[in-house]
């Protein structure tokens, strides 16, 4: 057992990602697991917890910082120890229900202390007075006074988003959609159909305990009622019946639609999410390659394959850049390319809401240069008659539509599909628009997909 507190964890995983410039900022992820293995081991409910406060203060950074700030007697610069700690406290108060105030209080302010190592009583002092003015005051802080902010910072996100969304879609939308990005994502997966099917799944949880209900729109779906603990120890999770994976991008595997006998490439295949559901969609009788260039995504999806019982199904390639792995005496063609591409993740912020900091509008320039690189270096792989699905987590134009228009009028030979045949009815729902495919959160997360024909 960890002898650190959830709320240490939570302040020293969030100071880590928060004092990291905006370009070295690794995901905030990967430093919440740093720290569970940093600091003990911590029960599936202080990891819950944990996981909870760091992402409940990212999610809501610039209204915690301007809450904080309205109690700050002196508005100079306030040590970042202090300031996180009093934004955990905070988010706690105002945003955590289950959590008593007293505990909120309480523990914060201990967890303060132990950081500092006795450095400095007073500083731990200034977090419980901040802290307690909070408590006193929690119930002016109500929705019509904050209403009263401007969008940026009553929903937290920065200002060239809104911007760039209120343009496109006016301030009502915008509004939607901040409020959507806001809401913790239920934890979703997608039944392993090589192990089991989704109502096997549904009862081993529900057997366990834990509450599971059929997805609404991908027919692998199994959406997990309140649970938000530790994936690692669900039941079925080390016997490979499941992968996490949002229903907006189970609908891509479903656009590839993978026949038995095609050989397939998942080009950019990160920890194999989709991967995988190919695997699962062909029944094992698909002949399918991945490439994916970062190496610890690499490693982790060799992991998935192995959980999932589908080692022997994906041919990783050594090579992980897609743009090599096929050249001279290694040529293969393929009847079917998925491009699931490094993209701004602008549709994916309600579950990893760090993607709103660290991301900047000359990114989404820079991204869709890549993703033309990629686009026109994979084309030639793909056999006539044969198919590049394109897909990316997020909805901006210049990653989306207006990429995918350019590359049609450079590229004659090739023709953008209707995508509505190989969608499952299930997903009636899910938006096509001239022939594009988005799925948007709340319903799901923002993922836009277009199927593209090589013609000759
Ligand atoms: C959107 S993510 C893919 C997510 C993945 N398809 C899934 O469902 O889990 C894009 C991935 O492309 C990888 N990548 C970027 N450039 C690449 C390249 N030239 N070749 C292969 N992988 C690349 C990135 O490392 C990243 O993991």
């Amino acid at each position: 057992m960890s002898k650190f507190g959830p709320r240490f964890l939570a302040i020293k995983t969030l100071f880590r990602w928060l004092r990291c410039h905006r370009k070295r900022r690794p995901p905030l992820e990967s430093v919440i697991e740093e720290a569970y293995s940093e600091y003990g081991e911590l029960n599936s409910k202080d990891r819950a917890l944990v996981r909870e406060i760091a992402t409940g203060v990212v999610r809501n950074l610039t209204l915690l910082e301007w809450l904080i700030s309205r109690y700050l007697k002196n508005k100079g610069k306030i040590d970042l120890t202090l300031k996180t700690a009093l934004m955990v406290g905070a988010y706690q108060i105002l945003f955590l229900k289950k959590v008593p105030d007293h505990a909120a209080l309480n523990e914060t302010v201990e967890a303060t202390k132990r950081l500092l190592k006795g450095r400095s009583s007073r500083g731990s002092g200034f977090v419980n007075a901040v802290l307690r003015r909070i408590v006193k005051e929690k119930k002016n802080i109500t929705e019509s006074y904050i209403l009263e902010l401007p969008p940026e910072i009553r929903y937290s996100h920065p200002e060239w988003i809104v911007k760039r969304w209120n343009e496109r879609f006016g301030l009502n939308q915008t509004i939607s959609i901040l409020k959507a990005n806001n809401k913790r994502p239920p934890v979703t997966l997608r039944v392993n159909l090589l192990r089991c099917n989704r109502e096997e799944l549904i009862r081993l949880l529900e057997d366990h305990g834990i509450k599971a209900i059929p997805g609404k729109y991908s027919p692998q779906a199994v959406i997990l009622d309140g649970h938000f603990g530790d994936i690692r120890g669900l039941p079925g999770f080390k016997e490979g019946y499941f992968q996490v994976q949002d229903e907006g991008a189970q609908l891509i595997g479903f656009l590839v639609d993978p026949k038995p006998g095609e050989v397939v490439l998942d080009a950019c295949a990160g920890v194999g999410g989709k991967s995988t559901h190919l695997v699962e969609l062909s029944r094992g009788r698909a002949t399918i390659f991945a490439c994916e260039k970062t190496v610890s995504r690499k490693a982790a999806l060799s992991e998935n394959l192995k959980r999932l019982g589908m080692i022997s199904q994906v041919k990783v390639m050594e090579e992980g850049d897609c743009l090599r792995a096929f050249s001279k005496g290694n040529k293969v063609y393929f009847d079917k390319i998925l491009l699931d591409a490094p993209c701004s993740g602008l549709g994916v912020i309600r579950r990893h809401p760090d993607i709103k900091w660290n991301r900047v509008v000359s990114d989404i320039t820079q991204l869709r240069q890549l993703q033309m690189t990629l686009l026109q270096g994979l084309k030639r792989l793909v056999k006539v008659k044969g198919k590049l699905i394109y897909a990316t987590c997020t909805l901006e134009p210049e990653e989306t539509t207006l990429l995918i228009e350019d590359f049609l009028k450079n590229n004659p030979s090739w023709e953008l599909m209707d995508p509505s045949p190989f969608i499952p009815g299930s997903a009636s729902g899910v938006l096509i628009k001239k022939h594009f495919f988005y799925s948007t959160p709340p319903k799901t997360d923002g993922f836009f997909g277009a199927v593209l024909r090589r013609v000759k």
